[in-house]
């Protein structure tokens, strides 16, 4: 499957008012290139997961990539993990699971992989020595985040780790509103127009919620986790390890 031909252009076509944004079956058909030309640091997200798996997975665990969309952290994973560790993918767009078990096919030790199409909230994790959320918390409910990474933290095995990404609040300042526009700068660098650019603002309203970086770091202390590593900062996407 060759994901680079399929080029996001879906905020170019105005066509009325713009929709809440939703993972759909336009949206997993583009996400590869909407994702790259979106997030600042993307591709190194996706390699450091693979790297932090090679050093927190144990024989016999399980690790979890929640809100895998098309599985490019499951994938990284899967290619730096022994054979007896089992990886669960889960999502709960229909059209993100199908791209997923598509672009599993023909990928070795695929049958380590469980997709799963559910709400990251109904999954139990248990006996886990990695879990990534990377660009996923900020699509779930605010209220629901601290139980969210309490139960993570709780289905860890001594040594395990999570790895957390996210856009993050920033500070309306003039430091922060310089940040804002960097990122639309990197987004019109990559080929956005001023509309989709400013259509997909829109449709992200209400949808991504994101954290100020203190918000996120007293999360996960409260969540339980022992220690949380600031390890990757790019404009306003922010990602850490936590342990516990
Ligand atoms: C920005 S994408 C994540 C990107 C992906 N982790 C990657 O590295 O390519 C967010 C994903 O989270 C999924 N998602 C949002 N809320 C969810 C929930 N409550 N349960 C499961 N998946 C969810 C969306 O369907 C979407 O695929
Ligand atoms: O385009 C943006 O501003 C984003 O925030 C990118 C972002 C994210 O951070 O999750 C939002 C939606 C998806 O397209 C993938 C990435």
């Amino acid at each position: 499957m060759n994901d680079s031909t399929l080029i996001d252009d879906l905020f170019d076509r105005p066509s009325g008012p713009v929709r809440p944004f939703e993972f759909d079956a336009d949206v997993a058909r583009v996400f590869p290139d909407m994702v790259r030309r979106s997030v600042p640091g993307y591709a190194e997200l996706v390699g450091m997961s693979g790297l932090i798996a090679r050093r927190a997975a144990r024989p016999g665990t399980h690790c979890y990539d929640l809100g895998c969309s098309l599985g490019a952290v499951t994938r990284s994973i899967l290619r730096q993990v022994e054979a007896d560790v089992r990886l669960i993918a889960v999502d709960n767009a229909p059209a993100m699971i199908e791209g997923l078990q598509a672009r599993l096919a023909d990928v070795p030790h695929a049958e380590r992989v469980e997709p799963l199409c559910a709400d990251v909230r109904d999954v139990a994790i248990e006996n886990a020595s990695f879990v990534v959320l990377n660009l996923t918390l900020q699509f779930i409910p605010p209220e629901s985040r601290l139980d969210l990474l309490t139960r993570i933290r709780e289905g860890l095995v001594p040594g395990g780790v999570l790895m957390l990404a996210e856009k993050v609040l920033i500070p309306e300042d003039r430091g922060g509103r310089f940040m804002i526009q960097l990122h639309e700068d990197f987004k019109r660098a990559n080929g956005y127009s001023e509309m989709a650019i400013s259509g997909k603002r829109t449709a992200l309203e209400r949808v991504l919620v994101p954290d100020s970086v203190e918000t996120h770091e007293a999360r996960l202390g409260a969540a339980g986790f022992a220690g949380v590593g600031r390890w990757f900062q790019s404009l306003n996407f922010v990602a850490w390890v936590a342990w516990i």
